[in-house]
Order: structure tokens, then C-alpha cells, then sequence
């Protein structure tokens, strides 16, 4: 899939993994709305990247994934100035056990909540090009992370609903959606998210010495490693329904048990 002029919606675009990934959709000729709740970067943001790529192709929008009123505002408002939605990437996310159901209500409600609504702008069934959903999941998508469990339980969500999405397409012409959905699942990154742990561990924060020590084991990634890999996700037509795992040591295209 060429991106050139193709349209991408970046949902916790302004820092970390989902700046990067709106780099890398710009610098390869996509139109990027970033959608974001962090308002002064995102402005600050906007500016920076109107400079480099031109006016015509950002556009900052104000949204909490949280809300189902805002990022159908948001949707309408993307596909009315850039004339449709082809690439969503659902990243926005946070790592706080102590407000464990605003993680679950971010982490994978949020990544819900966007794909239903996307579809009625990207589906076929509805008049839209068709596309590629691509979701930022995690290494504790694949695997616990032993200190955050609630942020475990959501990721592995994130990897189940994709997965489960793509057999639908591939299933039924019903779903002819003529979407692909995949699933990123990266191992520790150089974020914000990374750096302010141990304070979110709540009451697993006696495991934050245990947490460090697989950070030091594993190591940590860069967020252009993990715009290379979303890149590979989109451009790809063949990947649908994957689980691309990837941390300092290894990349693999996850393989689960055949069920039936
Ligand atoms: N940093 C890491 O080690 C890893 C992160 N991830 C995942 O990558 C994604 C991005 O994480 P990072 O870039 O590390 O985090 P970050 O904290 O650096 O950036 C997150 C961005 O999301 C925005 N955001 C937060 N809540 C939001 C909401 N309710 N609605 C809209 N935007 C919201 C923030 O304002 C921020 O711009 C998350 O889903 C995270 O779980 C996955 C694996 C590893
Ligand atoms: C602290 C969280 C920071 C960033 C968020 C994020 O998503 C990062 C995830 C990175 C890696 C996850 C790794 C999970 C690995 C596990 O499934 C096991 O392989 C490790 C199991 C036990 C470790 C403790 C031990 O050594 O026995």
C-alpha cells in the first residue's frame, strides 16, 4: 500500500510512539490528523510539522479516546477537510494501576470505541476505501509484564479484538469491510510512559525493582524503531490479523496455537 495522499488518523499523537508514527506517515506522503488530549504540545507540534511537510497535511484535533462524542467529532471533521480516512492507527495508552479502569477505559475501550467509528468512515460496507487499522499493543500483549496486570489484561484485549476483527474480514463477506487490522507489540520504549514508572505501579509498586530488571535484561527500544515496524504493518497488504513482536534482541510475527 502506497502511502502517498493516503489519509491516517493517529490517535496519543503528540508524544512518544505516536509522534514517531506521525513522522514516518508524513514523511512518506500521508495526510495526518493527530488526535490527541494534550492540547499545548499538540499546538507547539502542529507548527513544527506545518513547517516541514506543508500546511496542507496536519491537522490537530483535540480528543480524548475516553469519549465517544469526541472522536466521532474528531472522524467527521478529519474526513470533511482530507476527504476520508484510509490508515488509523489506535495508539493512545497509559500504564497507571492505581486507575485501573481509566486504563482498561483507554488502553482497550479506547481502541474499540475508534475502530466501530472508524468503520463508518473506512469500510466499503459504508462508502468508504477501505484501508488499515494498526493498534498499538505491547509486548504485555503477547506476555505478562509481572507488575502490571491491569495493563497486561488490556493489551492482551488489544491483541484478541485484532485479531479477532481481521478473521471476521477474512471470514465473511458479510464483514467486507476491505480493512486489514494488526497488532504492534513492542517491548520497552524511550517514553514518557517508560520513564515515570515506578510511580504508576500502585499497589505492584513492591515489584518495581523486579520491573527494572527486565528493562536492563531486555532492553529498551527507540520510538523510530517502532515507526519502522507500523510502517511494515501498513505498506504490507499481505499482513492482516498479525501481532508483530519486537524488542532490542529479536522481530517475529507472533504464532498462536491452532485452536480447531
Ligand atoms: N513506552 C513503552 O515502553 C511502550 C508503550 N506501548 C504503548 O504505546 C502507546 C504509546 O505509548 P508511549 O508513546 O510510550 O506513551 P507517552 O505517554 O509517551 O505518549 C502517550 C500519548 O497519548 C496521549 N494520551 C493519553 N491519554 C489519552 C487519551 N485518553 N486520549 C487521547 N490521547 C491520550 C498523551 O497525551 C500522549 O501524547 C501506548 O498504547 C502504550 O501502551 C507499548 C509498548 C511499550
Ligand atoms: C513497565 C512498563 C513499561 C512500558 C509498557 C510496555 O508495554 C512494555 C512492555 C515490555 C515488555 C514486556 C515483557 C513481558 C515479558 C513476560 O511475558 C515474560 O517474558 C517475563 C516474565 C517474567 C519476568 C520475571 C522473571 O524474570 O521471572
Amino acid at each position: 500500500m502506497a502511502l502517498n495522499d493516503k489519509t491516517a488518523v493517529v490517535t496519543g499523537a503528540v508524544m512518544g510512539i505516536g509522534r514517531a508514527i506521525t513522522e514516518i506517515l508524513l514523511r512518506n506522503g500521508a495526510k495526518v490528523a493527530l488526535l490527541d488530549v494534550n492540547e499545548t504540545a499538540g499546538k507547539d507540534l502542529m507548527e513544527v510539522l506545518e513547517k516541514q511537510y506543508g500546511r496542507e497535511r496536519t491537522l490537530f484535533l483535540n480528543c480524548n479516546v475516553e469519549s465517544e462524542e469526541q472522536i466521532k467529532a474528531a472522524f467527521k471533521k478529519v474526513a470533511d477537510a482530507f476527504g476520508g480516512i484510509d490508515i488509523l492507527c489506535n495508539n493512545a495508552g497509559i500504564l497507571n494501576e492505581s486507575m485501573w479502569e481509566k486504563t482498561v477505559s483507554i488502553n482497550l475501550m479506547g481502541v474499540i470505541r475508534g475502530t466501530y467509528l472508524a468503520l463508518e468512515h473506512m469500510s466499503k460496507l459504508s462508502g468508504g476505501r477501505g484501508g488499515v487499522i494498526v493498534n498499538t499493543a505491547s509486548m504485555a500483549g503477547v506476555g505478562p509484564l509481572p507488575s502490571c496486570p491491569v495493563y497486561t489484561a488490556t493489551k492482551h484485549g488489544v491483541v484478541g479484538f485484532t485479531r479477532a476483527m481481521a478473521v471476521t474480514r477474512a471470514a465473511s463477506t458479510a464483514s467486507g469491510y476491505g480493512i486489514r487490522f494488526n497488532a504492534l507489540c513492542p517491548g520497552f520504549v524511550q517514553t514518557d510512559l517508560l520513564s515515570t514508572i515506578p510511580a504508576k505501579l500502585g499497589k505492584f509498586c513492591h515489584l518495581a525493582d523486579m520491573t527494572n530488571q527486565l528493562v536492563e535484561k531486555i532492553g529498551t527500544l527507540t520510538v523510530s524503531d517502532v515507526a519502522e515496524c507500523f510502517l511494515e504493518l501498513v505498506t504490507d497488504e499481505t499482513k492482516n490479523g498479525e501481532a508483530l513482536l519486537f524488542f532490542p534482541q529479536g522481530k517475529q510475527y507472533v504464532t498462536f496455537p491452532s485452536l480447531i
